[in-house]
């Protein structure tokens, strides 16, 4: 059985904001969820009765407080993320803008930050970001791929970070010794957390379709282009 196959998909968008003048491009820190510790472009699942267009555009607004004019938002691909043995792909429409209007905010659950394109934290970033996202900048998109992923062996994921924490310690005064003056020490303990490298996903590979006529509107499941948009 073919590890990859797909017997259903999620339709997800994607914002890239870009500055050309400046070189720069927006990038959110997404604090919890799918992706958590990753920096990323703005958007999330597309709802029922949206397009995906619609959704990138409700996304932004909601992840980084800027809205785009549905005309100055442009289509620059989509990609399938496939995960092993998982038969539900995520079919990720990809959109790219260079201006906006509205106060760049913070929200629970990205902190937008503007990085120049020389310095894109991509060693914080999924791993696949590394492979389409130059293209991206260099204007080589329409982008359609498949990228796929493998889940990391714990061993090999983790990256330990060692806390200190440091707190007051209260001697309990013992019954023969009562009453005492109780002083409060403090004492510091450590502990270790498990933090992913790069998420916890590995990707082993991925296909990129070039020269296509028009952007593609979904991925079958069968991994076909089922119909263009135009
Ligand atoms: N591999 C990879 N590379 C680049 N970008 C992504 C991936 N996988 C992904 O899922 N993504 C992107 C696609 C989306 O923009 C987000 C994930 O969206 P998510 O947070 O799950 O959707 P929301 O609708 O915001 O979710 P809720 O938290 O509200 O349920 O990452």
């Amino acid at each position: 059985m073919d590890p990859f196959h797909l017997t259903a998909k999620k339709v997800l968008t994607l914002v890239m904001v870009m500055d050309k003048d400046q070189q720069k491009i927006l990038l959110g820190y997404k604090k919890r969820g799918f992706g958590a510790h990753l920096w990323n472009g703005f958007g999330g699942k597309v709802e029922p009765g949206e397009t995906p267009k619609e959704g990138a555009l409700r996304e932004l607004e909601e992840e980084a407080g800027i809205t785009v004019k549905p005309e100055k938002l442009y289509k620059a691909g989509i990609l399938l993320f496939l995960f092993e043995n998982d038969p539900v792909g995520l079919e990720t429409h990809v959109y790219k803008a260079f201006e906006h209007e509205g106060q760049i905010r913070e929200c629970d659950e990205m902190r937008p930050q503007w990085f120049n394109f020389a310095d894109i934290p991509f060693d914080q970033m999924w791993e696949d970001d590394r492979v389409w996202l130059p293209k991206l900048l260099q204007g080589q998109d329409p982008l359609f791929g498949k990228m796929y992923f493998k889940r990391k062996p714990l061993d090999e994921s983790v990256e330990t970070e060692t806390i200190a924490v440091t707190a007051p310690v209260t001697p309990v005064p013992s019954a023969t010794s009562f009453p005492v003056n109780v002083s409060t020490t403090m004492t510091s303990t450590s502990f270790t957390t498990t933090q992913p490298i790069n998420g916890p996903f590995a990707m082993s590979d991925y296909k990129f379709e070039q020269n296509l006529p028009a952007v593609p509107r979904e991925i079958a499941l069968d991994g076909t282009i089922a119909s263009f948009e135009n």
